[in-house]
């Protein structure tokens, strides 16, 4: 099994790096840290980055990447996929100094998403964020990434990780968890690709601050505030360049590690499935397809 200790960051290519540095920074809030040769990577919590983008041809996500707890672990986990089947292929050390990690290895999942799992990421403890906009954002909190087969992308990630199920959306989606926050990965039934990626923030407040500056500021909104009966969080989600899906949350669910937490099961017919509070959902989210 190989153990998840935590999100990593996310890459994602762009080929309209201004637009994407303006958002990262005036609408969503986060810290450039560093923009060295074609690449920005932005800060949101004690990771040197969690978030960077690319520039080049590749629109949409490069890879998600998960944190390893050190080298035994890196290749412990490199052999288990490998028997499994997998391509496995190394890190440069370039491209780990590009990173800022020790060392990584990567993999395509389910859906064609690729997938690196690093060790020794840079943390910085000391300094806090400089946040670009106050947003009240406290985390990094969760990835949704898209298969079109979630069934088999469910196979694969319980099969050789420690993921756990949190809640299931009809066949459209499976929220699973890593520690217990109710989900740092959500796979949703789609081709492929980034389906968004969540920053955490410190109250309702912070969410409906957001919701009013967006609005002003001409952003789409795709969903909400609204309230997830799934996490109990309270979300945004919204759209940047190249379709570039973001969310801000509050108040996810932990689940405790004492084996009593069975996955249930949200029918998409229910009019509250995804949203307790009944607000407009986006036909991609609304059935079973
Ligand atoms: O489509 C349902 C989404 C649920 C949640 C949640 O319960 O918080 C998410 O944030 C998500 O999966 O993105
Ligand atoms: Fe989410």
């Amino acid at each position: 099994m190989i153990n998840l200790i935590d999100l990593a960051y996310v890459r994602v290519g762009t080929a309209d790096m201004r637009a994407q540095l303006d958002f990262a920074q005036d609408i969503v809030g986060l810290e450039l840290v560093r923009h060295e040769g074609d690449t920005a990577m932005f800060r949101a919590d004690n990771r040197h980055h969690c978030l960077a983008f690319v520039e080049g041809d590749h629109v949409g996500s490069l890879a998600s990447a998960f944190v390893l707890a050190g080298p035994a672990e890196l290749e412990a986990a490199a052999a288990q996929l490998q028997a499994d089947g997998v391509e496995v292929t190394r890190g440069t050390p370039e491209e780990a100094r590009a990173r800022r990690v020790q060392d990584f290895i990567s993999f395509l999942s389910p859906g064609d998403n690729r997938i690196e799992l690093v060790i020794g990421q840079v943390h910085v403890e000391a300094r806090p964020v400089r946040w670009a906009r106050p947003a009240g954002i406290t985390e990094f909190g969760h990835l949704g990434i898209e298969a079109p087969d979630v069934m088999e992308a469910h196979d694969f990630w319980t099969r050789h990780f420690n993921i756990k199920v949190s809640d299931w959306i009809g066949e459209n989606a499976v929220l699973t968890r890593i520690d217990p926050v109710h989900h740092k990965l959500a796979i949703f039934k789609d081709s492929t690709g980034l389906g968004h990626v969540n920053f955490q923030v410190g109250s309702i407040d912070d969410v409906m601050r957001s919701w009013r500056f967006l609005e002003a500021n001409g952003v789409h909104i795709t969903m909400g505030p609204g309230r997830h009966p799934q996490s109990t969080a309270i979300f945004l989600y919204f759209k940047g360049p190249e379709d570039m899906t973001w969310e801000y949350s509050y108040g996810v669910r932990l689940i405790p590690d004492d084996g009593t937490w069975v996955p249930r099961h949200f029918d998409t017919a229910e009019p509250d499935f995804i949203d307790m509070w009944r607000g407009a959902v986006p036909a991609a989210r609304r059935q079973d397809r």
